[in-house]
């Protein structure tokens, strides 16, 4: 490093510790109101009854008190509020102290003569006055700059306006625990040496920021303000995931007062993904969004209906009953029920139960059918036609609930009431005593008392008794959904294979078996018909593996947040469930007829060594588009042995020279559960391996064993393959590119016998036999 560089070094330390002691300051200062704050509370809390003033002896003494009460407990909160804010902003001056800042630039704005020095950090940093920015957050729009200029011209916007001027000089510092490690000064794009520096770094169990090292095509993702719908296509490691953790961070600063994590939702492919991004955001100082995977959601909207299978079973099926005499007709129904073509046929069977066929189910106590289906069905129909289905279907409840009280009174005089009231409890009798004396008093005559008390125990008897019936009249169970469901398979369609989808979609229904592909268009309907479940709160909604979601099931998740902003994240070429069924998925075609929307392509990949590239981009569709970013690496080796036994040694000596090597992530990744489960089977007493399941919530350093649909959307410093030989269909060259693209550093094949034909589209180069 040059003289100057020597002198700037120090001049930048000094600079990081006047910050570190500024921040210092600030912090003590914060402690302190924070002591203040809570000792108010604790004071509020043990005092809250003294100064409340309680008579509840006149009306507007009642009103009085209330109010005494609200207004003690609202400056209650107001300071639960206000320490919870303080909190959060020690969080952000612990971590500023660590590293104030990660990058500068230096901007001459026309018409001034001062270039002045923008020191960009996680959070911005006032001087003592509150007057100037010591250190501008990454998301002001000052720092746009830093992201997506070189040095020369550049502007940045204001909501106040445009400001153009030039970049003298822009800078990258690595600092860790308040000490310079590395600064370099970048041209083009956020310096390759810090990315670099960054990459070279092992995988985690636990996702981090990127704001350091932010890309220009990023950003554009991060900052979008305008689409109504961003589409956001990458091929793998490129950076959705990281994006959409940042633009969440993003909004949340933009917006905020109006804004706040709550109304900002996350659909993630599985719970462990949850768990491997769930730090982010924390770290950016920001809390998480709300965060649910689609199964989720499907699980707490389908009850009691239909056994569910979920999208991970169906995976399973596809990947391994190939020989089963439905799996065609299967795939078909898939299809089909992928297509918003299945959608408008729901939509027209919505309109025809307008007139007639809907199915109730008789409603029924002991037996005793209070209230026909035809009944409900006579009082549905008679309903005005103009009122909505949901709102007759309120009416109808309504109903049902005044009839089921007139049965409850009906039914205090029969014998099976008597016969209970034997077996009840003395402290139902005592229960039963209290409650007539407290009303009325108890009479002279004590033969009329114990026909009182009798007439309360037997209505206390029947109440008991109906509760079950009056709490599922009022969930709307006596609308028979599933029957209803079913009948869309009578309807005329000219869609190819319609008798056999049909056939086979009532068969699984007639066991009371949900497929997965089922659930979205059965939870579609019944929101036609008991009203639609909308999440208004929700202001954007970001889709993570958006490639795996149905046409269907994008327009329903739409309809499900209708104020909400989108983004969607995917990558066609991870897209494993449509690839095994051909089915759509939203990612073609549907959204880009969307109004407002932008789509941003993402051709350049973080994730892996050049060599691993080298070897993914042969197994996809225009493949040679895809970026390497130039980090050296091993090329991806490939052994081919004899049996399941050879394979479990040469598995244990790669994974303890993986081990050796530094490498705290291993993953062996295999393409179905079944055959995870037969791999742990055989290794768990070799060596420390975990079995990773679709509940699964978490996972530490070490060995894993894990599905490729599971692994999806995460990373490991070493991946292998357990048996290419698995993947041996076109349709699984997508599962296949998948599970090779989770490999940061190292990546390692085995195959049983043969190799998989699926190798043939990959140069011979860019692997190693061994
Ligand atoms: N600008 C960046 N600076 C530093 N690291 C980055 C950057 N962009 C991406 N990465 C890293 O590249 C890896 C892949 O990122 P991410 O998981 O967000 O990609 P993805 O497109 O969602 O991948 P996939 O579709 O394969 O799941 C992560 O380790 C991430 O930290």
């Amino acid at each position: 490093m040059s003289d100057i560089k020597e002198q700037e070094l120090v001049e930048e330390q000094k600079l990081i510790n006047e910050l570190v002691q500024m921040v210092n300051q600030k912090e003590v200062k914060l402690k302190q109101k924070n002591n203040k704050i809570s000792s108010d509370v604790l004071e509020i809390k043990t005092t809250f009854w003294n100064d409340v003033t309680i008579n509840m002896d006149e009306p507007d003494d009642i009103i009085e008190t209330y109010y005494s009460i609200k207004q003690q407990s609202q400056l209650l909160s107001e300071r639960e509020r206000t320490r919870g804010i303080i909190d959060k902003q020690l969080n952000v001056l612990n971590r500023l102290k660590n590293s104030p800042y990660f990058g500068r630039i230096d901007f001459l704005e026309d018409g001034e003569n001062i270039t002045e020095k923008i020191y960009i950090g996680i959070a911005s940093l006032m001087d003592k006055k509150d007057e100037n920015f010591l250190i501008y957050d990454w998301r002001a729009p000052i720092s746009s700059m830093y992201y997506d200029y070189s040095p020369g011209p550049a502007n940045y916007e204001t909501p106040s306006g445009e400001f153009n001027g030039e970049i003298k000089l822009k800078r990258q510092y690595i600092i860790r625990n308040a000490k310079l490690k590395a600064m370099f000064d970048t041209g083009v794009t956020i310096g390759d040496e810090m990315l670099q520096e960054v990459l070279a770094n092992q995988a985690d169990t636990q996702m981090k920021s990127i704001v350091a090292t932010i890309q220009k095509e990023q950003n554009q993702i991060i900052r979008n303000e305008k689409a109504k719908l961003l589409v956001v296509q990458g091929v793998a490691g490129s950076g959705k995931t990281s994006a959409a953790l940042q633009r969440v961070a993003y909004l949340l600063y933009r917006y905020r007062g109006k804004i706040n994590s709550e109304n900002i939702m996350l659909f993630s492919p599985n719970t462990l993904f949850n768990s491997y991004v769930a730090t982010v955001l924390p770290e950016l100082g920001e809390e998480n969004m709300k965060q649910t995977t689609f199964q989720e959601y499907l699980n707490s909207r389908i009850h009691r209906e239909c056994f569910l299978e979920d999208a991970y079973d169906q995976m399973e099926y596809l990947l391994t009953t190939q020989q089963d005499e439905e799996y065609e007709t299967r795939m078909e129904s898939i299809r089909y029920k992928a297509s918003l073509e299945f959608k408008q046929l729901i939509d027209q069977h919505g309109e025809n139960l307008k007139m007639e066929g809907m199915i109730f189910q008789n409603v029924v106590f002991r037996r005793k059918i209070l209230v026909t289906k035809e009944e409900i069905y006579q009082y549905f129909y008679n309903i005005d036609p103009a009122i909505s289905i949901p709102n007759k279907i309120e009416l109808v409840r309504n109903w049902l609930m005044k009839e089921l009280k007139k049965s409850m009174k009906l039914e205090q005089s029969e014998d099976w009431v008597q016969e209970e009231i034997q077996y009840l409890d003395k402290e139902d009798y005592l229960e039963a005593f209290n409650t007539i004396e407290e009303k009325d008093g108890f009479s002279k005559e004590s033969f009329n008392d114990f026909d009182r008390e009798e007439a309360y125990l037997a209505q206390m008897v029947v109440k008991q008794r109906f509760k079950r019936l009056f709490n599922s009249v009022k969930k709307l169970r006596f609308v028979n959904l599933l029957d209803m469901y079913k009948r869309i398979f009578m309807l005329e369609n000219n869609t190819l294979k319609w008798n056999e989808i049909s056939k086979f979609s009532v068969k699984s229904l007639n066991d009371m078996n949900m497929t997965y592909e089922d659930a979205t268009p059965f939870v579609y309907l019944q929101d036609l018909i008991l009203g639609r479940n909308s999440d208004t709160a929700i202001r954007h909604v970001f889709i993570d593996e958006a490639q795996d979601y149905s046409p269907f099931q994008f327009s329903f998740i739409q309809q499900l947040f209708p104020f909400s902003k989108m983004t969607l994240l995917g990558d066609i070429n991870q897209a494993i469930y449509s690839g095994v069924t051909n089915s759509e998925t939203v990612l073609e075609g549907t959204v880009s007829s969307e109004n407002e929307t932008e789509t941003i392509i993402l051709t350049k990949t973080y994730r892996s060594t050049k060599p691993i590239v080298e070897f993914t981009r042969g197994l996809i569709d225009n493949g040679e588009k895809i970026e390497a970013f130039n980090r050296p690496g091993k090329k991806p080796t490939l052994k081919v042995i004899n049996d399941f036994w050879e394979l479990e040694k040469n598995l244990i000596i790669k994974v303890q020279s993986l081990q050796e090597n530094g490498y705290k992530t291993i993953a062996i990744i295999c393409k179905t559960a079944k055959e995870s489960k037969m791999a742990y089977d055989s290794l768990k007493n070799e060596m420390t391996v975990r079995l990773i399941e679709k509940g699964t919530l978490a996972y530490e350093e070490g060995t894993l064993i894990i599905p490729a649909y599971l692994a999806k959307g995460i990373e490991f410093d070493a991946v292998i393959i357990f048996d290419t030989s698995q993947y041996a269909r076109d349709e699984e060259r997508k599962l296949f590119y998948t599970a090779c693209t989770r490999a940061m550093h190292e990546l390692h094949l085995f195959s049983i016998e043969t190799r998989s034909p699926l190798l043939k589209l990959i140069p011979e180069d860019a692997f190693e036999i061994i």
